[in-house]
């Protein structure tokens, strides 16, 4: 089930703010800058879909989002729980950091931990199937897909340069939740 906790960025343990109504959610993130929305399948997908087919069953909302923000590519990336390198690409988005470019991802399968820095606050955002999620550019974010990790997610962007992440150096991620 998505859910939104929202804290002070300096009191991890109690939260402000917990929803899983989409709707709210998504009007509390709006409010910080934060596009969050569902997408349906135009078409159903097979068992073990390629990126090809991923992608046109989504075409619709990626054209669609293509039109409103004008990225250039589309990927689809995924992670499976005995995936070998699974704890490196973890450990990878673990620490606070921001993209040069925004950071968009569609929940195909699978769920994710998206924790956004916002002003004081700290948004943390548990995006599952169905789920879109758009990080602007130089926002202080941290992700964690956890120990087990299965997701397939599309991802719109122009540049992959713009998936290098830039690490703010805080220790601020090592206080709030990790995905169980
Ligand atoms: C669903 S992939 C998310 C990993 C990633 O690209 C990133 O930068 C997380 O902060
Ligand atoms: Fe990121
Ligand atoms: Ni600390």
């Amino acid at each position: 089930m998505s859910e939104l906790k929202v804290f002070a960025d300096n009191a991890p343990q109690q939260p402000l703010e917990h929803l899983t109504d989409k709707a709210a959610m998504a009007q509390v993130l709006a409010r910080a800058g934060i596009r969050y929305e569902q997408w349906q399948a135009g078409q159903s997908l097979s068992e073990h879909p390629q990126q090809e087919e991923v992608i046109a069953a989504y075409r619709a909302d990626i054209d669609r989002l293509i039109a409103a923000e004008g990225y250039q590519s589309v990927d689809v990336v995924s992670m499976v729980p005995d995936h070998p390198e699974k704890a490196a690409f973890r450990q990878k988005f673990l620490e606070e950091h921001r993209h040069s470019e925004d950071e968009v991802r569609f929940f195909v399968e699978g769920q994710g931990l998206f924790t956004l820095h916002i002003d004081d606050k700290v948004y943390e955002v548990l995006c599952t199937k169905g789920d879109l999620i758009s990080v602007p550019a130089n926002t202080p974010h941290w992700f964690d897909m956890g120990a087990n990790p299965r997701f397939v997610a599309i991802r719109l962007f122009n540049n992959p340069d713009g998936w290098v992440a830039n690490f703010t150096g805080s220790d601020i991620a090592s206080h709030f939740n990790r995905l169980d």
